[in-house]
């Protein structure tokens, strides 16, 4: 029953990456009880980043722990290829990439894409699926078909589509935040919860209510994950998370970057002040 965060990337107001920020959030999130941190995914608006801008998210967690899955996909193989050979010297769980998106290609290139990078990889890779976002469902049978990743984040509401890939054997997890609780007493690795960044306890409390067998409380703890995110959804779910980060966590983790704007201080006050009501910490 891991827990695994998709970290916000902190900009600083000028749009650079903040690396003690970054420090400073990944040694919170370990300490309440998250296991493993996600760079570069959705949330850390991984597609709005350089390769040199990925590379320093990863640089700057792997100072804290090694307990990282590392984004580096992009539309731009040679870019991903040279974060895949700079992975090869360090410590890590995983590379990972979503699937070439935006574009529509033949089903092989993307077979392919995969099979590339694996060859350059001396670690493991995986594959985050994301088929609302990237327009691509790398499923199960694509999977087996690629030969190499041994491990998936697939952010998918189809929960049964999640379970095949565990048929695979390979290390599996949902990444849908009102998918947390199925997600570790389902018998996968675990979740992906973008969530985690601002409410780790909620995932923490929802881990421990399912190992003491009380359904009920994991339940009502999902519904409250389930509602502020529905209510950082109402604003613009990645400009929220970083205010919500602040408000329940106690210090800052920057500014998202534009186009995704930071909220005003008039959406910031209603939003903070209705997730206070949802969640009474
Ligand atoms: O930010 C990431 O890399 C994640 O896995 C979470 C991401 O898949 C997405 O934010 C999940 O959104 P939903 O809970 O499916 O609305």
């Amino acid at each position: 029953m891991e827990i695994v965060v998709p970290i916000v990337t902190p900009f600083t107001s000028d749009g650079k990456i903040d690396e003690t920020k970054v420090r400073t959030h990944v040694e919170n999130l370990l300490k309440k009880g998250v296991d493993i941190i996600f760079v570069n995914g959705t949330t850390g608006l991984g597609p709005a980043l350089s390769a040199e801008e990925k590379r320093k998210m990863f640089d700057a967690t792997i100072e804290v722990t090694d307990k990282v899955i590392f984004q580096v996909g992009s539309l731009n193989l040679s870019e991903t290829m040279e974060l895949v050979s700079y992975a090869n010297k360090k410590d890590l769980i995983a590379v990972a990439s979503y699937p070439p998106y935006y574009f529509s290609i033949p089903k092989e290139f993307i077979v392919k894409y995969f099979k590339d990078i694996c060859s350059k990889s001396s670690n493991a890779v995986y594959l985050y699926n994301y088929p609302s976002a990237t327009g691509k469902d790398v499923d199960a049978d694509m999977v087996k078909e690629i030969g190499c990743i041994s491990g998936v984040k697939d952010t998918n509401p189809d929960f049964a589509h999640t379970l095949r890939y565990k048929e695979l054997g390979i290390k599996t997890y949902n990444g849908s935040d009102s998918l947390a609780m199925t997600s570790m007493a389902s018998g996968l690795d675990g979740t992906v919860s973008g969530a985690g960044n601002y409410a780790p306890e909620i995932l923490n409390q929802i881990r421990e209510s399912l190992r003491n067998g009380d359904v009920g409380s994991a339940i009502k703890n999902q519904f409250v994950l389930i509602d502020l995110v529905n209510l950082t959804k109402r604003v613009g779910q990645f400009s929220a998370i970083y205010e919500l980060v602040e408000e329940f966590q106690g210090y800052s983790v920057g500014y998202p970057r534009d186009p995704i704007y930071p909220l005003s201080k008039d959406s910031s006050e209603k939003l903070r002040e209705e997730a206070r009501k949802i969640w009474k910490k």
